[in-house]
């Protein structure tokens, strides 16, 4: 069953219409979006209007492109953005679109309300969302970033953009009209001023808009990590059963007091630290030795498993049979018998993850198919791969939330552990981890994720 039904967002169609001048982070914006709405399985997709600028005009465009009087360059500027809208109107026609994000600068008053025209007329709410910001230093962050990701810079020195981008945003600044309450009322939006230090929100009516209003409230762009780790091997774990409120093993425990060492080693400023635990009993043991403060989260419980809860998998298959092979084919959707699936797992991880956007300094200790939820958002995993990742006990994850995607960095503690990891088509479980020997110190692998 879709997480989002007829009920909760009916038949409204919402495009998100960026508004802002250049390096205001409208691009990240817009895939923080995508990412996060996608995550909770509802449809939805970027159009970028420089990429239909840049079919017309394959040639990298100088900053006079953008000057105010170049008529000519207006004139496909313009056609770029009715182009651009077009296509939403299409996508939510012909493939059932239902959120779309026109990423844009519709810096004008009169080009806004030409835009929310024809979406209107096309039964499509706009939701304007402008980033206003007059903060140099946010600015020019944002400017070293574009240099790195935009394909208009591809190819050009680092620096190259700074000189290039400041012409632009003066010619851009020469006829914007930021977001008027008084003139504007009539429209839906969010207007953001320096990132969020302050938000004004006119006319959001509709579910759908005011989730994207209170998810764009919680984002901040502070440099940060978010640590992540299973609890310690259970006793469960140990019989290959899966579920219950077991206590940790021996080594479970031995890596619940190596993990305090680890964040002291590892984790700045771990002092202010805040852990967050499930309220079962193998994640509040593993939290036990740390002295930082903690927090039981109901929603960090593990992944129902009904009436399979306590069975081991080769159980299942002997008992429910067509259960075992229905969960392989689709694991994503199955749902245990009074138990829960993964999409059921999204749904009531939602205000985690608000929270873990709004946090900075957080390690959560959870389970196997809860961190995996977790980590498909941070990795914008596809929904079809997201239960079948490796998320190995005694591993401590740092995930480091970047502009353009999320760097992970994982650290093993070095303490053996049985593997609970299942592949598609069997009932057993794999190797044991570190079984063969035990190594000297932690190993440390590093991985990079883009939007
Ligand atoms: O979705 P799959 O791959 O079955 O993984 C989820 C399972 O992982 C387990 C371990 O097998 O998590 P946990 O380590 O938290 O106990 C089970 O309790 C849970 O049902």
């Amino acid at each position: 069953m879709p997480l989002y039904t007829v009920s909760h967002v009916g038949n409204l169609r919402v495009c998100v219409v960026m508004v802002g001048l250049p390096a205001r982070g409208k691009s990240f914006i817009s895939h923080k979006i995508v990412r996060y709405l996608s995550w909770l399985s509802i449809k939805t997709r970027v159009f970028n209007v420089s990429s239909y600028r840049r079919e017309e005009y394959r040639e990298q465009p100088s900053a006079d492109f953008f000057h105010p009087d170049n008529e000519e360059s207006k004139v496909i500027r313009d056609q770029a953005n009715i182009d651009a809208i077009k296509d939403v109107i299409k996508w939510m026609n012909e493939e059932d679109g239902c959120v779309a994000i026109l990423d844009g600068s519709n810096v004008t008053k009169q080009k806004r309300a030409t835009v929310a025209q024809i979406l209107r007329s096309n039964r499509v709410e706009p939701l304007f969302l402008e980033s206003f910001c007059d903060d140099e230093a946010i600015v020019k962050s944002n400017i070293l970033d574009i240099n790195s990701t935009s394909p208009d810079y591809s190819g050009k020195p680092p620096g190259y953009a700074l000189e290039d981008i400041l012409t632009k945003i003066k010619y851009y600044e020469t006829h914007y009209e930021p977001m008027d309450l008084e003139d504007e009322k009539e429209l839906s939006f969010i207007k953001l001023i320096n990132v969020n230090s302050q938000i004004i929100i006119n006319k959001i009516e509709s579910y759908l808009e005011s989730r994207i209003a209170y998810y764009i409230m919680n984002l901040h762009i502070k440099p940060r990590y978010i640590w992540l780790s299973r609890h310690g091997e259970s006793q469960y774990n140990l019989e290959g059963k899966i579920g219950g409120d077991a206590d940790l093993s021996e080594r479970g425990m031995k890596y619940a007091r190596k993990l305090k060492d680890m964040v002291e080693k590892y984790v700045p400023n771990h002092d202010k630290l805040e852990v967050w635990t499930s309220t079962l009993r193998r994640t509040q043991q593993t939290a036990q030795f740390l002295p930082n403060p903690k927090k039981q989260w109901k929603a960090l419980d593990e992944l129902d498993a009904g009436s399979c809860d306590g069975l081991t998998y080769e159980e299942i298959a002997q008992r429910f049979p067509e259960d075992f092979a229905a969960r392989d084919e689709n694991k994503f959707e199955y749902r245990y018998r009074g138990g829960e699936s993964y999409r059921d797992v999204i749904q009531r991880l939602e205000p985690i993850i608000m929270e873990l956007e709004n946090q900075e300094n957080v390690l959560v200790i959870t389970h196997q198919a809860v961190l995996r939820c977790i980590y498909a958002y941070f990795m914008n995993s596809p929904q079809e791969k997201s239960p079948w990742m490796s998320i190995p006990l005694h591993t401590l994850i740092r995930l480091e939330p970047r502009a353009y995607g999320t760097n992970v960095t994982r650290i093993k503690a070095n303490i053996p552990a049985v593997s609970t990891y299942k592949e598609k088509g069997t009932s057993k479980l794999g190797e044991s981890q570190n079984s063969a020997h035990v190594m000297a110190g932690e190993v440390i692998t590093s991985d990079v994720a883009n939007q």
